[in-house]
């Protein structure tokens, strides 16, 4: 079984993306949505993303802003990938891929479409941007927030993503932590995972025993199996 590569998202801190990237995580999700409680500015985002290793990807997460906004900033930052988490639609998409310019750094896909699921009925929005984004991220729909809720939608829809598009790169996020994310593995095994609440101690500090735990479950027996990259 191929191992699914961890990306560890709402890292507010220096300190944190070292402890983390140490810890073996394969990318960093740095939120630049200023409705969050994980935002950074693209100055606190800078100055992280030179604490990680260079296998570590450093992903700017962003909701709804103009393609130039989420250009210059990829641009300061020195981004490796780019995760849109707002309404961007798919010519947004096409639009942004030829602007940006990002720098090839880990393996996480460049650039990512999240996906709210509120049911199966949500692949249908997944369609158009299927062949103008690197990878699709399901996560959970939530009333009031874009991201980061902490909480699990029904798997029942990746599973029939994999059974529509089996070739395509899926990502699943939404309420993950130590404990289901060994059942989610085992049930669909997507190319990679991205979890924020789960390992975290309080809202926006992440805990290095939760971080550390997230990653050995997902990466168990990585030294047989084959590694994404
Ligand atoms: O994390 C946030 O606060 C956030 C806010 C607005 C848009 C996106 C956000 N996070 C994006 C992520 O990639 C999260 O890791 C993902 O939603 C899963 O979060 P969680 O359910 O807390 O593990």
């Amino acid at each position: 079984m191929v191992k699914p590569v961890v990306k560890i998202c709402g890292i507010t801190t220096a300190a944190q993306a070292k402890m983390v990237s140490t810890a073996g995580a394969d990318a960093i999700g740095l939120v630049f949505a200023k409705q969050s409680t994980r935002f950074v500015s693209r100055q606190q985002a800078s100055t992280i993303s030179q604490m990680v290793d260079n296998d570590t990807s450093v992903v700017g997460v962003f909701c709804n802003d103009s393609e130039e906004v989420v250009a210059a900033a990829a641009d300061f930052v020195s981004l490796s990938a780019v995760q849109l988490h707002g309404n961007e639609s798919p010519d947004y998409c096409r639009r942004l891929r030829e602007k940006m310019h990002l720098v090839e750094k880990g393996c996480w896909p460049m650039l990512v479409k999240a996906v709210p699921v509120r049911g199966v009925e949500t692949l249908e929005q997944v369609k158009p941007y299927l062949h103008l984004v690197d990878a699709i991220m399901l996560d959970t729909y939530h009333r009031g927030r874009l991201g980061g809720t902490g909480m699990q939608f029904d798997w029942h829809v990746a599973v029939e993503f994999n059974r529509l598009w089996p070739e395509k790169t899926l990502l699943i996020a939404g309420g993950l932590n130590g404990v289901n994310v060994g059942t989610l593995l085992a049930r669909i095994n997507p190319w990679g995972v991205d979890v924020s609440s789960g390992v975290e101690a309080y809202p926006g500090q992440k805990s290095p025993e939760k971080v550390s735990a997230f990653i050995k479950q997902v990466k168990k027996g990585i030294d047989e199996g084959e590694g994404q990259c």
